[in-house]
């Protein structure tokens, strides 16, 4: 079996995982809190510090009680007491100051992960989904989850000192009136905990409602000016708006179970009290309790019931958090794009940096579609200019996003430098390649922050590569210089100054391979012959595959390739094409510009 052959039997990569829908759990929250173990172990420090001196007070106040039954002086006592409650006070400050920090540490140790994440991200997996819900996941879903562990999470875990504390002295005084207690209070919990499940699920479900009303929003926004001119501003206005209506609709399911929490847990709390009231009156009437006793498990009620509802409202805060860290998860669970670099069994010849591009028998599909690329055969020598024309969807852009890596072929061989691409990695195959893309070639921010996207350069090479490409004028539009901001996918700049930009961006990376996606119109005769002069003075030894639309650019090229439905039908020089192609003539004729 040949390289080819082989290569052809089984695809180059497995397709990108499709999107799961994925239940976070209780361990995936202590993993995110996680992160920040230092301060949730100081945070639980300062929490048993705080039962302490919270459960020292009814035991103070009982023997106050003792002693002024008994006559005694009790003015020590109280200065203790006072010490007690402020030193109580001073450490709850603290230890709230140190959950905020702890709830931050952790939602920006997630969203760096998931930033980190969603650049790493195939690009076929970043094609299906939408960018506003990605955004929102980062934005909203990390906000969801500091919210639970702000709203009292790491505080109810302290919280369960004192309810040991609190239950264990109760034990000490009176077990049967626990008993009684507890039984209300657990009957309470898990009636809490039913509705929990519902809320976590009703949570899912508005995290995802916001995402979409994120991504409405996005796309009106960056389709202001065709919504605009077409008039469109009422019916995309009633779209994103119906959104938002959405979202408010699933925000009244949660508000509909999170105010079942609400009652539940204060009836819970009021059954418990009478409870405790009518028999602890009972057992007091009947010589097993003192008044002194009944007043101290009292106390320590309200200190078990205290920490337990806030429990039972961290409960219900701890299912949103879930919701939102689901969706967090589904995104972190998809693969990031590998290296791609393996050694392979059938790697035949050494490389051959002569031969700067070799296809043999490369086909592509996106997902499951047809196939976009069709067994492409070709070999381009370093430093050769190559043309590449066919009809609109013939599948010329997607071979310069083949060549970059941004998508594997499903079959068939791609080499750079006579060296199959497999056996390096993408950052190696990308190191060597300027990209200068169709549509969006150029990044929100300053010229400056565009010119050194790949590689630093000081402010006089910026200038020089924008004198190359004849943009120097745009220096002078604003007293910024460098620093002049592009606008959002460089909305301030003219289509054709956006793809000059992007290739001077390219150049300054001094690439040994340059792909151009020229775009129709883009470039004016002159700026189009002045940048074919720039390519052809600045990167001797460059290889140039321009994805064309001028007939200028086509005829001077070494080659043409002739791509129609994904495959190469011809390939030759100008005048051989102009004798031997029906579909280059025809090309020449009525679709490349002159
Ligand atoms: N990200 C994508 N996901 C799915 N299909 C895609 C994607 N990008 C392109 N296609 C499809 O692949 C085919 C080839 O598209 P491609 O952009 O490569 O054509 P092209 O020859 O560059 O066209 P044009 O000259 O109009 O820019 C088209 O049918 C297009 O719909």
């Amino acid at each position: 079996m040949t390289a080819v052959q082989e290569a052809q039997a089984q695809p180059v990569v497995a397709p990108p995982t499709p999107a799961t829908s994925r239940r976070a759990t209780l361990v995936d929250l202590f993993r995110f809190v996680g992160v920040q173990r230092g301060f949730v172990g100081v945070v639980l420090g300062l929490g048993v510090l705080t039962a302490a001196t919270t459960l020292a007070q009814p035991a103070l106040v009982g023997r106050v009680l003792e002693l002024v039954a008994d006559g005694e002086p009790v003015g020590r006592l109280l200065v203790v007491l006072a010490a007690v409650v402020v030193g109580g006070g001073v450490l709850s400050g603290v230890q709230h100051y140190l959950v905020q920090r702890t709830a931050e540490g952790a939602v920006r140790a997630s969203r760096r992960r998931l930033v980190a994440h969603l650049l790493r991200l195939p690009v076929a997996e970043i094609d299906r989904r939408r960018t506003g819900d990605l955004v929102a996941r980062v934005a909203n879903d990390t906000s969801v989850v500091r919210s639970a562990l702000t709203q009292g999470f790491v505080e109810s875990i302290a919280g369960v000192f004192t309810l040991l504390g609190a239950m264990i002295a109760m034990l000490l005084l009176d077990p049967m009136l626990l008993l009684v207690a507890f039984v209300v209070a657990l009957v309470a919990v898990a009636c809490v905990a039913a509705v929990t499940q519902q809320l976590e699920r009703s949570s899912h479900g508005l995290q995802r409602a916001v995402g979409e009303l994120g991504t409405a929003t996005d796309r009106a926004l960056r389709s202001v000016r065709t919504v605009r001119a077409a008039n469109a501003t009422e019916n995309e206005t009633a779209r994103v708006v119906s959104r938002v209506d959405h979202a408010w609709k699933v925000g009244l399911d949660v508000a509909w179970v999170t105010a079942l929490v609400s009652p539940l847990s204060s009836i819970a709390t009021q059954v418990c009290f009478l409870a405790v009231l009518g028999l602890g009156g009972w057992r007091v009437a009947t010589d097993h309790l003192t008044v002194a006793e009944l007043v101290q498990f009292i106390l320590y009620l309200f200190l078990l019931i205290l920490p337990l509802g806030r429990i039972v409202g961290t409960v219900g805060a701890v299912g949103e958090a879930l919701g939102g860290l689901s969706r967090i998860g589904e995104v972190l669970d998809v693969p990031e794009e590998d290296e791609g670099a393996t050694r392979l069994a059938f790697a035949g010849a050494r490389p051959n940096p002569d031969l700067a591009l070799v296809l043999e028998n490369v086909s592509f599909r996106y997902d499951d579609g047809p196939a976009v690329l069709d067994r492409l055969t070709f070999a381009v020598r370093r430093g050769q200019r190559v043309a590449v024309v066919g009809p609109s969807g013939a599948g010329k852009s997607t071979l310069l996003n083949v060549l970059v890596r941004l998508y594997d072929p499903v079959a068939g061989v791609v080499k750079v430098d006579g060296q199959d691409v497999r056996e390096r990695t993408r950052s190696q195959v990308r190191a060597g390649v300027g990209y200068v893309e169709q549509d969006a070639p150029v990044l929100a921010g300053t010229l400056r922050d565009n010119l050194t996207l790949a590689v630093p350069a000081t402010d006089a090479e910026c200038r020089t590569a924008l004198a190359d490409v004849n943009l120097l004028d745009v220096l002078d539009r604003s007293p910024d210089g460098l620093d002049a901001q592009v606008g959002e996918g460089g909305v301030m700049l003219s289509g054709g100054e956006r793809q000059r930009l992007a290739l001077a961006r390219a150049l300054l990376a001094r690439p040994t391979t340059l792909l151009l996606d020229e775009s129709t119109s883009h470039l004016d005769g002159l700026n189009e012959a002045r940048v074919r002069d720039l390519i052809d003075s600045q990167s001797a030894g460059c290889t140039l595959v321009v994805v064309a639309h001028r007939l200028s650019t086509v005829v001077d090229s070494d080659v043409i390739l002739v791509m129609d439905r994904g495959r190469l039908v011809a390939q030759g020089t100008h005048e051989e094409l102009l004798r031997t192609s029906r579909l280059y003539r025809e090309l020449a004729r009525t679709q490349l510009v002159r």
